[in-house]
């Protein structure tokens, strides 16, 4: 009898404490800065200079899924190997920031529909990148960053081989650590399977 009942109130306790998946998948975002001081930061969609000219951020911070953020914890150190470091223009976007982009924009491939599954920025899965030297000197990418057209695209190869090693070196360290580029932007990946996260709506917002 005493077992039976040391059993149910096991089973209750084990149940309360059970935090429901949603909460525990919306509690993985972290603010990459918090974990690591290597990276550079030029947050566009904080300021007006972007592809929508409005300031949709409060925040100008790199907030985005724990697990992406330790991959590019491990991406960065490759490349400060190599005197490079990762600078973010973007990283989690909120869902109606999305809206708002497509609003203005609405071509998949530079602007992911939020309508039709959303972009894995709604995620917290993807981020929008370049590298910098030790000066801190962008490198030479041959677009700035959100130009949409062919000259963005990685198959777009009429550029000087300066300008076609860097984005290769971009690609290829991102590779390794689990994240996948899109044709259309040089500047964005997408980590492996960040689809599993659901999307959200939330704002970003600093101390
Ligand atoms: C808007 C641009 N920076 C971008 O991230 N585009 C991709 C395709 C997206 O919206 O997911
Ligand atoms: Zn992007």
């Amino acid at each position: 009898m005493k077992t039976i009942f040391s059993f149910f109130i096991l089973l209750i306790l084990s149940s309360e404490v059970q935090i429901p998946t949603d909460i525990q998948d919306q509690s993985s975002f972290v603010f990459i800065d918090e974990l690591s001081d290597d990276f550079v930061y030029d947050m566009r969609y904080a300021t007006e200079n972007n592809f929508i000219n409005k300031k949709v951020y409060d925040c100008n911070k790199c907030m985005i899924r724990k697990e992406v953020a330790k991959a590019l914890i491990e991406a960065n150190k490759e490349f400060m190997e190599k005197g490079y470091r990762i600078k973010f223009f973007d990283c989690y976007r909120p869902l109606d920031v999305q809206k708002e982009m497509w609003k203005i924009y609405p071509k998949p491939g530079y602007v992911a529909n939020p309508y039709n599954g959303g972009s894995i920025h709604n995620r917290g899965g993807a981020v929008d990148i370049t590298l910098v030297d030790e000066a801190g000197n962008e490198l030479e990418m041959g677009t700035d960053f959100d130009f949409f057209g062919k000259k963005a695209n990685h198959t777009y190869k009429n550029l000087s081989d300066n300008i076609l090693q860097n984005r290769l070196l971009l690609k290829t360290v991102m590779a390794k650590h689990g994240f996948k580029h899109i044709n259309t932007e040089w500047w964005h990946y997408n980590f492996n399977n960040a689809r599993k996260y659901s999307i959200s709506n939330q704002k970003t917002e600093c101390d």
